[in-house]
């Protein structure tokens, strides 16, 4: 399978923080979840991949094309459709006159498609972009990104502002657009039931490194969490254990391998009746998450 992207051995360095050795693929016809807490790093990969933040180290393709941050050639970011938190369109234009401006920009510039965008996200033509609210700006960005035939997607955290109405339809739209297994898109976003919903791949970043990019099924289908008591926790095997929360009824432990979880003797003894109480749940990506940021906080990191 083609990688749109391929990032190896990155490291970027701000004071106090550093993206720490971050290697991983996106490859064509999937949507990769880009998910972190506040601060772990994520607008920054994002900056780095489109060469927009110069970094320490490490080689980053995009579409075949060697990306180097302050470099002229910039005609490969045509292909490329990315979304920011915030409508970077002069505040005076009317969503109308985008079509025009767009097309002197943009040589794959497709005014159509466009049209039909402002009209599916039923955004005002004669409003000035000062004038939409936070969701219909979104709206806007989204629809020009999809409007110039690129062939990836990228958004940082472009769908906080919509309602789950307009967000479900944009996610129905982004699966349209990696149908024919041409196209990808990198979605960073803390709403992880979109997350969970839509991608193929979740990129779990903290503190700057990299600490998972898998596939998702396997991952909700290897993953679960473990309720128990303190004492049946201390009998998991330490090698499955991701993250652990313990109060005074019961303890919760996220494991990312349930076949052994249930291979171990003690979860046998525990369906015989000779333990009791152990109760497996389906893990979310949320709590991948939530159980990650606990494992950081016991010291309780797997590699
Ligand atoms: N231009 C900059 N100058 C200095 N430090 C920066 C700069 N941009 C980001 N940082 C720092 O890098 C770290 C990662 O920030 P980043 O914006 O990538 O995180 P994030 O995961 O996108 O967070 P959030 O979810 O809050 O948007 C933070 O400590 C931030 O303060």
């Amino acid at each position: 399978m083609e990688n749109i992207i391929t990032v190896k051995n990155l490291i970027k360095k701000y004071d106090g923080f550093e993206l720490d050795n971050i290697s991983f693929q996106i490859p064509a016809g999937s949507v990769v979840g880009l998910i972190g807490e506040n601060g772990a790093g994520k607008s920054t990969v994002i900056k780095s991949v489109l060469g927009l933040t110069p970094i320490e180290r490490g080689e980053i393709e995009v579409l075949g094309h060697n990306v180097k941050a302050g470099e002229k050639e910039c005609g490969w970011r045509e292909q490329i459709g990315v979304v920011f938190d915030e409508c970077n369109f002069p505040y005076g234009l009317k969503v109308k006159n985008i079509r025009n401006i767009m097309g002197k920009i943009y040589q794959t510039w497709d005014s159509t498609k466009f049209t039909d965008y402002i009209n599916r996200f039923e955004l005002p033509p004669g409003k000035k972009v000062k004038d939409l609210s936070k969701g219909m700006k979104m709206k806007l960005s989204i629809a020009m990104a999809l409007s110039h035939d690129s062939r990836v997607l990228i958004l940082d955290e472009a769908t906080s502002g919509l309602d789950p109405v307009v967000r479900n339809e944009i996610l129905d739209i982004f699966r349209e657009f990696i149908e024919d297994g041409e196209h990808s898109v990198l979605l960073s976003s803390h709403i992880t039931s979109d997350i969970e919903k839509i991608a193929d791949y979740i990129m779990l970043i903290h503190k700057g490194q990299l600490l998972l990019m898998e596939n998702k099924d396997e991952l909700l289908y290897h993953y679960a969490i473990v309720r128990c008591t303190k004492e049946q926790a201390e009998l998991i095997p330490k090698d499955i254990i991701v993250g652990m929360e313990k109060n005074a009824f019961e303890t919760s432990v996220l494991i990312k391998d349930k076949k052994r979880l249930k291979d171990s003797s003690f979860y046998k003894e525990a369906e015989q009746g000779k333990e009791n109480g152990v109760a497996l749940d389906r893990a979310s990506i949320e709590d991948l998450l939530l159980y990650n940021k606990l494992a950081s906080g016991h010291g309780l990191y797997q590699d």
